[in-house]
């Protein structure tokens, strides 16, 4: 509409829904300054409830999290009726509809994508995260076909670190570990763990270890807690390898992740190790962009960067961040603005 979401006028042009989740609605947007596209999940106050405190964690995590595989976070608006939570957007869908419409994938593509996701997953374990949603709808594609974590909304960091146990049960039931549905205590970390194994398998088979195609309520858990499934013959001796490492019942047994990055299967064939630790320096000074946020705003660079260093993640901060990834893919052009044209070399 028109009139909605006053707030957001100024600052973004909205454009198309492009999803729904839970309590929130996805919308594509421009942020006219730097005419980059950014995603806006909009959650209205009234309809989240008590809900409000595990949103404020998920944009909490969000923020302290800058990494490749991770979709960065630009600007929160905290207004009367709504959070905006403005962030990267991933022009290449998600990862679901990518294994559905391609069937299966080959065993070198399978490792690319499963690499990425190591190294981000990693990344939230030694950060002291846990995911505890991890399936394929929850990881998109860019436009450079690299893929992104995202929907943090059941990431804890819980109060002891990571090695305290978590007792609520949530995320999908098809990538739930055995002992989220034993509801007995569990590691979020080990939980991710078997939840990768899930993804691995649907990356290389194109189809669920364990699904509830054709049985009776219940039926499903109790494969899970099980912890069988059918190994298509096509699956090759590592393959399986890495799958029964990561779908064991007891999670004492299952490899943490930093153990997988090492793991024979994803090391094969490719000749640098993953990296988990972030490309990003996070909150990094870049000078050259500082300017030009300095230069529209007319601050000197001093003001600017104490204007910035306080990582409000306002509209200051989204430019500073939208223009630094414009530097990355070498397209730091001038600013969509009337008032100062900026010719930069
Ligand atoms: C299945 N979920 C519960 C919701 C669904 C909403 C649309 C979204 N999306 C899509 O479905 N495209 C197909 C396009 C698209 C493009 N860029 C996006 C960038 C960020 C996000 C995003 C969404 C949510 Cl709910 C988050 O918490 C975070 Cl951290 C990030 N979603 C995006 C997104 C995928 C997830």
């Amino acid at each position: 509409g028109r009139l909605k979401y006053p707030e957001l006028r100024s600052m973004y042009k909205l454009e198309r829904k492009i999803g729904e989740g839970g309590f929130a609605k996805v919308r594509l947007a421009t942020h006219l300054l730097t005419g980059e596209r950014v995603a806006i999940k909009i959650m209205e106050k009234a309809v989240l409830g008590k809900d409000l405190s595990r949103v404020l964690s998920e944009v909490e995590a969000l923020k302290s999290l800058t990494h490749q595989h991770i979709t960065q976070v630009y600007e929160v608006i905290n207004s009367e009726d709504y959070i905006f939570i403005i962030m990267e957007y991933c022009s290449g869908g998600e990862l679901f509809d990518y294994i559905v419409n391609n069937k299966r994938l080959s065993e070198a593509e399978a490792r690319s994508f499963f690499r990425q996701i190591l190294s981000a997953v990693a990344f939230l374990h030694t950060n002291g995260y846990a995911h505890r949603d991890l399936k394929p709808e929850n990881i998109l594609l860019d436009n450079d076909h690299n893929l992104k974590l995202i929907d943090f909304g059941l990431c804890a960091k819980p109060v002891g670190g990571i090695t305290t146990c978590l007792d609520t049960a949530c995320g999908s039931l098809n990538y739930a570990a055995p002992e989220l549905l034993l509801g007995v205590k569990y590691l979020g970390s080990k939980a991710d763990v078997w939840s990768l194994g899930v993804l691995l398998y649907a990356l290389l088979c194109g189809a669920l270890p364990f699904d509830d195609s054709g049985t009776v309520p219940g039926e499903l858990q109790k494969k899970i807690i099980m912890g069988s499934y059918n190994e298509p013959e096509y699956l090759s001796a590592l393959s399986r390898q890495i799958l029964g490492a990561m779908l064991q019942k007891d999670p004492r047994y299952r490899p943490t992740t930093v153990d997988l990055l090492n793991h024979k299967w994803v090391t094969m064939e490719c000749f640098d190790p993953v990296t988990y630790a972030s490309i990003y320096k996070h909150h990094e000074k870049d000078d050259q962009v500082l300017k030009v946020l300095a230069d529209y705003y007319d601050l000197s660079l001093e003001e600017a960067w104490i204007r910035l260093s306080s990582w409000a993640y306002d509209y200051f901060t989204a430019s500073y961040l939208l223009l630094l990834n414009k530097k990355r893919r070498g397209q730091l052009g001038s600013l969509n603005c009337v008032r100062t044209p900026i010719r930069l070399r």
